[in-house]
């Protein structure tokens, strides 16, 4: 996999080694709201992954369990490079190569393009080097970033004066400066029009096809998932109902996963993307389930 030079352009596709695993990974919140009934899955490196299903199906627990911003209540997640990832140094190594992407971007709004890319490499310093002016080598890293998403020319340009399909593009190049090897995206382009979801898609899943990143992308458009996935995973109701090739979808499984877990009634977009509020939120702090 090629992490460290983001002009590179070879493709490479998803291969057999498992890089990241959930072995019998379930969730329950707090409050005793049960989003993830125990699962195992296996996430391969390179594959690009859409997960779909009605709001509160469990796509956000997925992708925080997957990053540990929500500790899960039971199982272990591993992965090929540190084992199974438990306590704060190993969370800390897997956070460190695995980027995400927001559905309102998290961009500093006053701050420039590069400087909103330059915070991708933050995790990569102690605390004490961030104190001071970035590394000429981040800053060139960062500008390549943008370069990579088409908004060299936008480097200086301060995020509030951004389209919000090009806010989201700063957040690609983010997610890119942090050199990751996993990408997870919480609805990337819920907010966006349907020219410029398909733009957005587009170049994340080239992005992470040219440099072999395992990308994760839970989205609420059907039509999108059968455009980008490699693989799409059903959710409902906290399950796994489907996981296979877009192709696979056809309309006994796309029921499975729109009516046997219906919760609120929200139906899937096959026209144009919702603009779909997650009652989540995109707090990068912790959630610890209950145990
Ligand atoms: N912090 C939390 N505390 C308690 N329950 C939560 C919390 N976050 C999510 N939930 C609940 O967990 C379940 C799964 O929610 P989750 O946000 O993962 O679903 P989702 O498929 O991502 O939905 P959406 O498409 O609306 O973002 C829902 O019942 C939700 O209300």
């Amino acid at each position: 996999m090629k992490r460290n030079d983001p002009a590179t352009t070879t493709a490479e596709s998803a291969t057999d080694s498992a890089m990241i695993r959930l072995d019998g990974v379930g969730v329950t919140y707090p409050d005793g709201t049960l989003a993830l009934h125990p699962l195992d899955l296996t996430f391969r490196q390179g594959e690009f992954t859409v997960l779909l299903g009605l709001s509160g199906a469990g796509k956000s627990t997925l992708l925080r369990t997957l990053n540990q911003l929500v500790v899960p209540s039971s199982g272990t997640i591993s992965s090929d490079e540190l084992g199974v990832i438990h306590g704060s140094a190993r969370v800390r190594a897997h956070r460190r190569h695995t980027a995400m992407i927001f559905q309102q971007h998290q961009l500093l709004l006053r701050k420039s393009a590069l400087t909103n890319v330059l915070t991708g490499r933050l995790a990569a310093h102690s605390a004490w080097r961030t104190l001071l002016p970035m590394p000429a080598d981040d800053v060139t890293l960062a500008y390549q970033c943008l370069q990579r998403v088409g908004l060299a020319d936008k480097t200086f340009v301060r995020a509030d004066n951004l389209s919000g399909g090009q806010m989201q593009r700063v957040g690609i190049a983010r997610a890119l400066a942090q050199q990751p090897r996993v990408i997870l995206a919480d609805e990337p382009v819920a907010s966006l029009d349907p020219n410029t979801s398909m733009q957005v898609l587009e170049q994340l899943s080239r992005i992470s096809r040219e440099d072999g990143i395992t990308t994760i992308v839970s989205l609420h458009q059907l039509e999108l998932a059968r455009r980008f996935a490699q693989r799409v995973i059903g959710l409902a109701g906290g399950r796994v109902v489907f996981d296979g090739p877009p192709s696979a979808l056809d309309s006994a499984t796309l029921d499975q996963i729109y009516n046997s877990g219906k919760q609120d009634g929200h139906q899937p977009d096959t026209e144009t993307p919702s603009v779909h509020q997650s009652g989540s939120g995109d707090h990068e702090e912790p959630m610890r389930a209950a145990v």
